[in-house]
């Protein structure tokens, strides 16, 4: 599914009305007709108020209000706005919620006190204030306007047509104020602003309706950026042979630890292992080994010259040796301290190959010189926005900001793919495309969880034969075993448990499209 800003959602409301021939105003009932079918089947019986502005937004507003009475809602409307400055598809939806003969009242300084009254009385409040049109932050009415409904937020069940008035629908930001929503209803597919903070906080559940735009309008207008969902994920995932062996699943080299970081090793080997890779063989400081191995008896051992508890700075001529098997995927980073340096970081890639993630401390060292992957191909970085921030001199507040922009624009400029971490993860192609990962959970909100994805990643890179269909089911499965497991409770050593379930749910998914 497309992920758009505002201006691609008005390019493709616009191809399909001039290129196919949807009238617009077809469009506008179409996304009203759906948010009130939201609403009919999730709140029977619920005393409503619909809060319409002026623009689209509030001609959406207008539809589903209709709809709703006919429906036998007892539904209050209310105008905040003008009728002068009405769109045209908004003002003929007025018109025709007028001529049902439903009533519409003006929000103005005299009618304040009902307004508030009947707010009060709803048992669901829909805003339909302020859509993707919105310019900088709300003014002052309509401002007043979101704060009233936010204090029935414990009362009321908020519902916002097509995304909670107030944030911007490009890159999540809140310029003042913005409703808190139980559910958003957009339509055709989403808006960056329901994937990005604070915005993406403020949108409740989210549900995306089909208003007869067709999925390949995305294609045509060149819109690079997707939302990864279940039914895409499910047909990645790599099938398991009853005809096969620990080599049909790949060999990961996992290239980690420290004296002070013993468990982050462990945990990338178990990332894999739990994820079905075939082989796993971790390279390790030699004094830490014994420790390890107690916690992954399932991987091969390869002890590095050590010093003080890290690998020694020439501890990489282990590589040198010729009769070292081939790895198919190889990490380097989780755990790896700060004593190792740049050289050692530098013969590391150019004595391995295949793929090659760069996670944790090795980002840290690849951020004093970013040349060292240029003659490596592929290359995957894996930060959260602290190691982004680093690389980048940014702060990570910058890095927030701007998800899209950065994990975009880095990942073409260096020739890289790059998993951008945190809510909602990001994964940009060296060709400029890029996914966002609905999935994930504050149950991963822990240490460990990142070593953890970088072992799913190489060891689906690994059992896909493709980079990228390695990274999406790496992150999406991650982020959905983060779901299952207790937001308390479980720790990155739990999550080789629930990554199974993620897998069977989704199996069976595909099980299921494939079942007539
Ligand atoms: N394909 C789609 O997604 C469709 C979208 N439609 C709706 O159309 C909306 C976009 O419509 P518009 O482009 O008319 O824009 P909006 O209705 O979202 O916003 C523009 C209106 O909001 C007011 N406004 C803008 N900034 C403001 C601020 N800071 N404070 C207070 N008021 C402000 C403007 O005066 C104008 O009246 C979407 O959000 C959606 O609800 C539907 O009508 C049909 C199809
Ligand atoms: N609140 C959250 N919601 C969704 N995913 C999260 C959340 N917090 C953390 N994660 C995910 O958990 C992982 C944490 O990685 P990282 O910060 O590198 O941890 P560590 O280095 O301790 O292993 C990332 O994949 C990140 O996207
Ligand atoms: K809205």
């Amino acid at each position: 599914m497309y992920l758009v800003n505002a201006r691609q959602m008005r390019e493709m409301d616009r191809f399909a009305i001039e290129k196919i021939g949807i009238p617009s105003i077809v469009l506008m009932e179409t996304a009203g007709q759906a948010v009130a079918q939201e609403v009919e089947q999730r709140y029977p019986q619920a005393r409503l108020v619909v809060i319409a502005g002026h623009g689209n937004n509030g001609g959406d507003a207008f539809v589903l209000s209709r709809h709703l009475q006919n429906r036998g809602f007892a539904v209050n409307t209310w105008l905040v706005g003008s009728e002068e400055k009405m769109t045209a598809d908004t003002a003929i939806a007025y018109r025709a919620l007028v001529q049902s003969r439903v009533h519409v009242q003006k929000l103005t300084p005299k009618s304040w006190n009902l307004f508030c009254r009947e707010l009060s009385g709803a048992d669901v409040i829909i805003d339909g204030l302020v859509g993707t049109g919105i310019k900088g932050s709300l003014r002052e009415e309509a401002a007043r306007v979101v704060m009233e409904i936010n204090k029935r937020k414990d009362r009321a069940a908020i519902v916002s047509v097509d995304i909670p008035s107030g944030i911007n629908a490009d890159n999540g930001v809140i310029s003042s104020v913005a409703v808190s929503a139980d559910l958003t209803v957009t339509f055709a597919c989403p808006r960056w602003g329901h994937f990005l903070f604070p915005g993406a906080g403020h949108c409740g559940r989210l549900i995306v309706r089909d208003i007869g735009i067709p999925a390949w309008v995305g294609e045509e207008l060149g819109i690079k950026a997707r939302l990864l969902q279940d039914e895409f994920i499910s047909t990645l995932i790599p099938k398991r042979a009853r005809h096969s062996h620990k080599g049909s699943y790949g060999h990961v080299l996992v290239i980690a630890g420290s004296q002070s970081y013993v468990g982050a090793p462990a945990l990338t080997a178990l990332g894999a292992i739990r994820s079905g890779a075939g082989m796993v063989t971790l390279a390790l400081p030699e004094s830490i080994q014994s420790m390890v191995v107690g916690l992954t008896p399932e991987a091969v051992y390869w002890p590095w010259a050590d010093k003080a508890g890290s690998f020694a700075p020439h501890s990489w001529e282990a590589l040198r040796a010729t009769n070292q098997p081939r790895y198919d995927c190889v990490v380097v980073g989780p755990g790896l301290g700060h004593e190792v340096d740049i050289d050692w970081l530098k013969q590391v890639i150019d004595r391995t190959s295949g793929p090659l993630l760069l996670d944790a401390d090795a980002l840290n060292l690849l951020g004093q010189d970013l040349t060292l992957t240029e003659n490596r191909m592929p290359v995957i970085l894996t930060p959260h926005p602290g190691e982004i921030a680093r690389i980048m001199k940014m702060t990570v507040q910058e890095v927030e900001e701007n998800r899209q922009q950065i994990a975009v624009k880095f990942a073409r400029q260096h020739r890289v793919y790059l998993v951008l971490k945190g809510t909602y993860s990001i994964i940009a192609t060296p060709q400029g495309t890029c996914f966002v990962s609905p999935r994930g959970s504050s149950s991963l909100a822990k240490g460990g969880s990142g070593d953890v994805l970088s072992g799913m990643i190489a060891s689906f890179i690994n059992q896909t034969g493709d980079v990228l269909a390695g990274l999406q089911c790496a992150v999406y499965v991650h982020g959905m075993a983060g779901e299952l497991m207790d937001e308390y409770s479980g720790g990155a050593s739990d999550l080789g448990l629930w990554i199974g379930q993620a897998l069977q749910a989704l199996a069976q998914k595909d099980r299921d499209n494939h079942t007539l």
